[in-house]
């Protein structure tokens, strides 16, 4: 789950009796940036990307290893190989998201989009089964018949995955449209013997454990179910002998959040959803919506000693001590005298005219100056591009890998533009914030 299932809320879940948990939707060319840490304070193996504060994926050495299927959106089977060989020796099994309707995934190919390949997904699956020693599975939604669906079950049980989860709704189906219950039940009576089928959709009509159970038997009976909501709002349910306070559960979630070095966007976000459903008794929710700070959630929850007491300059001195580590990364790479900065083009952030290389280019014919040269190289396997720009005899660049040559060019663009002066974004009003630019440089 997006946001949702950090290292905190998985060992949460775990702990109330979940088999297994999913990591949430990494993107294939964003996990292969990352810088694989050995944690050792915290116990935990590291994901993270250089010039960025959070790790992208943390796994427990221990807990996880045997437990945690990390899911991957990708629309490239050599692309998803290389990711997910990072993490293929700290995980259980990897799986990929075929399911997801977000815009996002669409455009890029990924998530639901690869319901209408088959040649694409039997791909991704077969290069991922005969080259990784762990499992692969597959999340798909329902395609609007079940003659359609089930034919697309027989082509991606012939690729080797060891399952398939089936959300049972279609892709332009949302969470409140009623679970096709059916269709996972004629797709587990039907689908080949060898292949384990993963029931997912029901949890708008759970609210126990028992509840789980009833909806696996409506399924089929599949051989599991995959819990995301009902999860979300209380993970005690996998508790078989009952339901805890969900004061109860987001204190225990607290605890592990310090354990874990769990910063306050997630505890933030993870709260949100669990309280949002709720009564807002003493306007709760407000209240928690309003704190700024670790120590004031916790000070909410009557748990400021237990804040106060947890190693909190440990965990600093751990944060900047991988931080420098991925500083001196970086420093290595930039060998051959290459400015670079943590920089990304967002296209909504510019007009169709002035992007940052557009702006880099009207600076160039302000000044009388030559243009500047981009040389984007890409790196094969993985299809991940960079841009170095040379620009007036100095190199310039981001510090991480982009999708498309296009979005590393700008990327690059944006570097240069903030070494030499210019914000791109305001820039992007004019040339008259240019013609300022230059006119200040020219004084100094
Ligand atoms: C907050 C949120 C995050 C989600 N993130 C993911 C995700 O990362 N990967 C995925 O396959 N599905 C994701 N989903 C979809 C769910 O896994 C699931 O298919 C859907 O909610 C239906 O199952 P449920 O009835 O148990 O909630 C997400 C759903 C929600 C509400």
């Amino acid at each position: 789950m997006v946001r949702i299932s950090s290292l905190p809320f998985r060992l949460l879940a775990l702990e109330y009796g979940a088999d297994i948990v999913f990591s949430e939707e990494l993107i294939d060319y964003r996990l292969i940036q990352c810088v694989r840490i050995e944690n050792d304070l915290l116990n935990t193996i590291d994901f993270v990307v250089p010039g960025e504060d959070r790790p992208m994926l943390q796994i427990h050495k221990n807990r996880e290893k045997d437990r945690l299927i990390v899911q991957l959106g990708t629309a490239d089977g050599q692309r998803a190989l290389n990711a997910a060989r990072l993490v293929e020796n700290d995980v259980a099994g990897i799986d990929i998201n075929m399911g997801c309707p977000k815009k996002f995934s669409i455009q890029g190919g990924m998530g639901s989009a690869l319901l209408d390949h088959p040649d694409k997904v039997k791909q991704i699956l077969e290069t991922l089964v005969n080259n990784l020693s762990i499992p692969v599975s597959c999340k798909i939604r329902c395609l609007p018949t079940i003659e359609a669906t089930l034919s697309l079950i027989r082509i991606i049980a012939t690729t080797g995955v060891h399952s398939i989860t089936i959300h049972g709704r279609t892709r332009d189906e949302r969470n409140n449209d009623q679970c096709r219950e059916t269709f996972i039940q004629t797709i587990v009576q039907q689908c080949p013997s060898n292949v384990v089928i993963i029931a997912n959709g029901g949890s708008t009509n759970m609210s126990s454990y028992s509840d789980i159970e009833k909806f696996r038997s409506r399924c089929g009976p599949a051989h599991g179910v995959m819990l995301c909501q009902a999860a979300m709002w209380n993970p005690s349910i996998f508790r078989s002998n009952g339901l805890l306070p969900l004061q109860d559960v987001a204190k225990r979630f607290l605890q592990i959040s310090l354990e874990y070095d769990n910063m306050l966007p997630n505890i933030k976000y993870v709260l949100q959803r669990m309280y949002g459903v709720l009564d807002n008794e003493d306007q709760f929710y407000e209240k928690m919506l309003s704190t700024e700070t670790e120590g004031q959630i916790y000070a909410l929850f009557n748990m400021k000693n237990e804040y106060e007491q947890s190693p909190i300059e440990e965990r600093q001195l751990w944060r900047d001590k991988v931080r420098n580590r991925l500083v001196n990364i970086s420093n290595k790479q930039s060998e051959n005298n290459i400015i670079e900065k943590s920089a990304k083009f967002i296209r909504s952030e510019y007009t169709s005219t002035m992007t940052p290389k557009s702006i880099l280019n009207a600076y160039c014919i302000q000044a009388h100056i030559d243009k500047p040269v981009y040389h984007t190289e890409e790196l094969k396997p993985q299809r991940i591009f960079r841009s170095v720009i040379d620009f007036k005899g100095q190199h310039y660049s981001t510090t991480t890998w982009e999708k498309s040559k296009q979005l590393a060019e700008q990327g690059s663009a944006i570097v240069c533009l903030q070494s030499i002066g210019i914000d791109p974004v305001r820039a992007k009003y004019g040339i008259n914030y240019i013609k300022a630019c230059l006119s200040t440089e020219n004084k100094l």
